[in-house]
C-alpha cells in the first residue's frame, strides 16, 4: 500500500481577512503558524515519516511545511518547490474582500467564481501591479490573468505525472503542502469526482489528509488525520472562509 499525504497550508492573513488571494504570497496568520506545528505534531504522533516534500513557490505553503518537518525532526529531506502546485490564480479578484463582492456580484456569481470547475474569474491586465509575469520566481512560467479549477488541475497534474507519481511508484513517501484549490483538484483527479461533485468540496486548513494508494496509484481510501488518529468525517473541523 502506498501512502501520500495532503495538507493544505494553515490559515493565512488573507484567509482570516476574508480576502480573494490566489497567486499573491501572503504568509500565515498567528493560527496558521499554530495550526501547521499541531499538523507536525499529529503526523509524528501517529507515526508518519516521509523521503520527500513538494510544495508551490507561495509562503504559506512552503512555511506550512517548514513547521510541519520541524515538528517531525525531518527537515533535512528533499523539498520540492514549483509553481504548478500554487493555488488557483484568482485573476482581478485577487485582494478583493469575499464578502464586500458578494454584496456587489451577488452570490451566484461568487459561487461560480469560487467552485466552478469551468469558470474563470475576470481576467488581470498585464500592466496591473498584481501581475506577477515580472516576478523573478515565475521566469519562464506563463503567468496566468487568471485561472479556473480546470486550469489549476492541468498544471498541477504535470508535476503529479512526471514527479510525484514516479517518486510514489519507487517506494517515497511523500507529504504534499499546497493550497485548497491546487488540492481539490488533485483529489478530484484521484477520487475521479465529477463537476458538480468537486464544488462542494472543500479541504480545511492545516489538517492532514491521508491517501492510502494500490501499486497503480488508485485511491484505496482517504481520511483527516486527528491527534488519536483518524478523524470521523462529521468531525472535520470546516475551516474554510464564509
Ligand atoms: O482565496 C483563495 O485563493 C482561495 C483559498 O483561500 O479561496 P477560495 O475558497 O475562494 O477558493
Amino acid at each position: 500500500m502506498i501512502q501520500l499525504v495532503l495538507i493544505r497550508h494553515g490559515q493565512s492573513v488573507w484567509n482570516q481577512e476574508n480576502r480573494f488571494t490566489g497567486w499573491t504570497d501572503v504568509d500565515l496568520s498567528a493560527n496558521g503558524l499554530q495550526e501547521a506545528r499541531q499538523a507536525g505534531q499529529i503526523l509524528k504522533q501517529n507515526g508518519f515519516l516521509f523521503d520527500a516534500a513538494y510544495t508551490s513557490v507561495l509562503k504559506r505553503a512552503i512555511r506550512t511545511l517548514w513547521l510541519v518537518l520541524d515538528e517531525m525532526d525531518l527537515m533535512w529531506i528533499p523539498v520540492h518547490k514549483t509553481w504548478m502546485l500554487n493555488e488557483r490564480h484568482y485573476g482581478a479578484l485577487q485582494g478583493l474582500n469575499k464578502a464586500e463582492t458578494t454584496a456587489q456580484y451577488g452570490e451566484e456569481q461568487v459561487h461560480l467564481w469560487r467552485r466552478s470547475v469551468d469558470v474563470r474569474p475576470p481576467l488581470l491586465a498585464r500592466d496591473d501591479p498584481r501581475y506577477e509575469g515580472n516576478d523573478p520566481r515565475y521566469t519562464g512560467v506563463p503567468a496566468p490573468l487568471a485561472e479556473n479549477l480546470a486550469d489549476t488541475e492541468q498544471r498541477a497534474l504535470v508535476c503529479w505525472n512526471e514527479s510525484i507519481a514516479p517518486a510514489l511508484r519507487a517506494g517515497r513517501k511523500i507529504i504534499i503542502s499546497a493550497h485548497g484549490n491546487t488540492l481539490r483538484a488533485l483529489v478530484r483527479y484521484l477520487d475521479q469526482l465529477p463537476s458538480d461533485g468537486v464544488a462542494d468540496l472543500n479541504i480545511p486548513t492545516g489538517l492532514p489528509l491521508v491517501y492510502e494508494l494500490d501499486d497503480m496509484l488508485q485511491p484505496i481510501r482517504h481520511y483527516y488525520l486527528g491527534v488519536d488518529g483518524e478523524l470521523a468525517e462529521r468531525t472535520v473541523p470546516d475551516r474554510i472562509s464564509p
